[in-house]
C-alpha cells in the first residue's frame, strides 16, 4: 500500500531543527565573524528555526546606550565601545539557550572572547572578501570602514582577525546562497557536535 501524501516524511528543516535543538541543549549559540558575514540575519533565522530567543549584541548596545554604534564610536572611541560590548555580551550569555549574534570585533577582544568561549557554542560565519564587500559597501553604518579605502581596510581586518575567528567551535562558509541554506548548514554543524 502506498503512503497517503499527507503522511509523507517531514521536510529536512524540521527534522534537522529538532536534532540541532537537542544537540544544543542549554548552551547558547554564538555567531562570530566579520561585518557582513550574516551574523544578524542568519542568527535571527536560526533562532526562529530552533524555537529559541535571539539577541544581537550590536542592537543591545544601541538599546542600552540609546545611541547608534556610529555615535558611540564618535563620542567615546573604540576602547569605550569595546568595554561596553564586553559587559553587554557577558550579560546576554548568562542564560541559555539563546542565539547570540555578536558584533564583528567582539570575539577579537581578549576579555570578550573569554566570556564567549565559556558562554556557548561558537559558530564562525566565514566569508570571502568579495562577498563581504558586496554586502557592506551598500551602507555606511560601520565606523571602522570609514576610511579612504574601505575595501582595503576590510581586507586588513580579515588578515588580522581570521586566525582568531578560527578558534571557533564550528565554521560555516557564508556565501551568496539562500539564507535558508545557510541556516540548514548551521543546524547541521550543531547536530554534528552531538555525542553518539
Ligand atoms: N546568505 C546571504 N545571501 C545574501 N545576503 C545575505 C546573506 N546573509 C546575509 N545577507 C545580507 O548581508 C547583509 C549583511 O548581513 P548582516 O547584517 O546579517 O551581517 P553581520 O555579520 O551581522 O554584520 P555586522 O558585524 O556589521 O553586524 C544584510 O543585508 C543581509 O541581509
Ligand atoms: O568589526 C567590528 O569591529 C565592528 C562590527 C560591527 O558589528 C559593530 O560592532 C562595530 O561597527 C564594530
Ligand atoms: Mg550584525
Amino acid at each position: 500500500m502506498t503512503e497517503p501524501i499527507d503522511q509523507a516524511p517531514p521536510a529536512l528543516a524540521p527534522t534537522l531543527a529538532s536534532e540541532a535543538r537537542a544537540a544544543l541543549g542549554k548552551r547558547n549559540l554564538v555567531l562570530i565573524g566579520l561585518m557582513g558575514a550574516g551574523k544578524s540575519a542568519i542568527g535571527r533565522m536560526t533562532a526562529q528555526t530552533l524555537g529559541i530567543p535571539f539577541v544581537d549584541s550590536d542592537h543591545e548596545i544601541e538599546r542600552v546606550s540609546r545611541m547608534s554604534i556610529t555615535d558611540l564610536f564618535a563620542a567615546y572611541g573604540e576602547a569605550e565601545f569595546r568595554a561596553l560590548e564586553t559587559r553587554v555580551i557577558k550579560r546576554l550569555l548568562r542564560s541559555g539557550p539563546r542565539v547570540v549574534s555578536t558584533g564583528g570585533g567582539a570575539y577579537i577582544n581578549d576579555n570578550t572572547r573569554k566570556h564567549i568561549k565559556r558562554g556557548g557554542l561558537t559558530v564562525w560565519l566565514k566569508a570571502d572578501l568579495d562577498v563581504l564587500w558586496e554586502r557592506v559597501n551598500k551602507r555606511d553604518t560601520r565606523p571602522l570602514l570609514k576610511t579612504e579605502n574601505p575595501r582595503q581596510t576590510l581586507e586588513n581586518l580579515m588578515n588580522a582577525r581570521y586566525p582568531i575567528y578560527s578558534e571557533a567551535d564550528l565554521t560555516v562558509m557564508s556565501r551568496d546562497v539562500k539564507k535558508e541554506t545557510m541556516v540548514e548548514e548551521v543546524l547541521a554543524a550543531i547536530t554534528a557536535t552531538r555525542k553518539p
